[in-house]
């Protein structure tokens, strides 16, 4: 008898249904199953399908996975592909989420049409497009001066509105222009020492319900330690922070021979106040790593630094 296909849910973004396909093809090498033993199922989110406001107005974090953990749990779909940078710390009762693929590159990178090179070439009041928050605030922090507007939609839509001139630059993920092969989309990585890029950037995460033996065993298959060590400590200091996306946190750890090191940065969303820190530790640790860094964080930055943040 052969059994039903799996059901790998994903949004229906461009990305998001390359990740889709890069979690299928991992799957396939890994358990040697055929591609019709698994079958992509595309579910619409509230993120996707707002696309004039802000995501800081509609809700933060959970925009983009609310309905694809419902289909989850409701068993319409067998495994769920995530951008990790867009999940909550915690996961519903009854699903988990513990497998990791290797990840991409998870910088920022400048993206402009003019000749200006980087952030610090950029004229005087100059507009730049970005949605994000944590973008906002670390480039208000660096140049007070600059002009930042709304910036959504895809790639392609976001460099449609840099030719149309309504910004000269804007901020992209490296992972998400390497995952779709835009090769040829004017982007300059930034070093995290100038910008530290989001919790987990360019890591793909996939969830199952924690009761789904067959799935769990094929997951601990594909999953990538390294980054499971990595996003430990990114996402254990950004739970000790409390942070959703309503919050300019930035963090990065990597793995420097047998040690941690963790990287974070929390800011006041206009740029006036930025803190920052670095920690080192070992392998295992990131989860104590990431949580006495937000604590010590917590500490210096007194109460008024948050109170913006609610
Ligand atoms: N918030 C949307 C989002 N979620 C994940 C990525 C990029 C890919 C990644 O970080 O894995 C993006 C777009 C962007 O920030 O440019």
């Amino acid at each position: 008898m052969t059994q039903a296909p799996l059901r790998i849910g994903t949004r229906g973004s461009p990305l998001a249904l390359a990740q889709a396909h890069e979690t299928r093809a991992r799957l396939m090498a890994a358990t040697g199953l055929p591609e019709d033993a698994f079958e992509i199922v595309v579910i619409r989110v509230t993120g996707d399908a707002v696309q004039d406001r802000p995501l800081s107005q509609i809700g933060g974090k959970g925009l983009f996975t609310k309905e694809i953990e419902e289909a989850l749990l409701a068993g319409d779909v067998d495994l769920a592909v995530h951008s990790m940078k867009d999940m909550p710390v915690a996961q519903p009762e009854g699903l988990s989420l513990d497998c990791y693929l290797p990840r991409e590159d998870p910088r920022d990178a400048f993206v402009t049409l003019t000749e200006h090179a980087g952030l610090a070439d950029l004229p005087e009041g100059a507009v730049v497009g970005t949605s994000s928050l944590r973008r906002r605030a670390q480039l208000l922090a660096r140049r007070p001066d600059l002009r930042v507007v709304e910036f959504r939609g895809n790639v392609q839509t976001r460099l449609s509105k840099l030719a149309q001139g309504v910004a000269e630059a804007t901020f992209l993920a490296m992972a998400g222009m390497n995952r779709l092969g835009y090769a040829d989309v004017p982007a300059r990585p930034i070093p995290p020492d100038a910008m530290l890029p989001a919790i987990a950037q360019g890591a793909i995460g996939v969830e199952r319900r924690t009761d789904d033996a067959r799935v769990a065993e094929m997951l601990a298959l594909i999953h990538d330690r390294d980054t499971g060590l990595r996003l430990a400590a990114e996402r254990a200091f950004l739970a000790g922070l409390d942070g959703s996306c309503q919050t300019p946190i930035a963090g990065l750890a990597e793995i420097e021979g047998d040690r941690l090191r963790l990287r974070g940065e929390i800011l006041q969303p206009d740029g006036s106040r930025v803190m920052a820190d670095d920690c080192t530790g070992p392998l295992e640790e990131g989860a104590d790593i990431g949580g006495v860094m937000a604590c010590r964080m917590r500490r210096e930055a007194g109460p008024d630094f948050f109170a913006a943040w609610s």
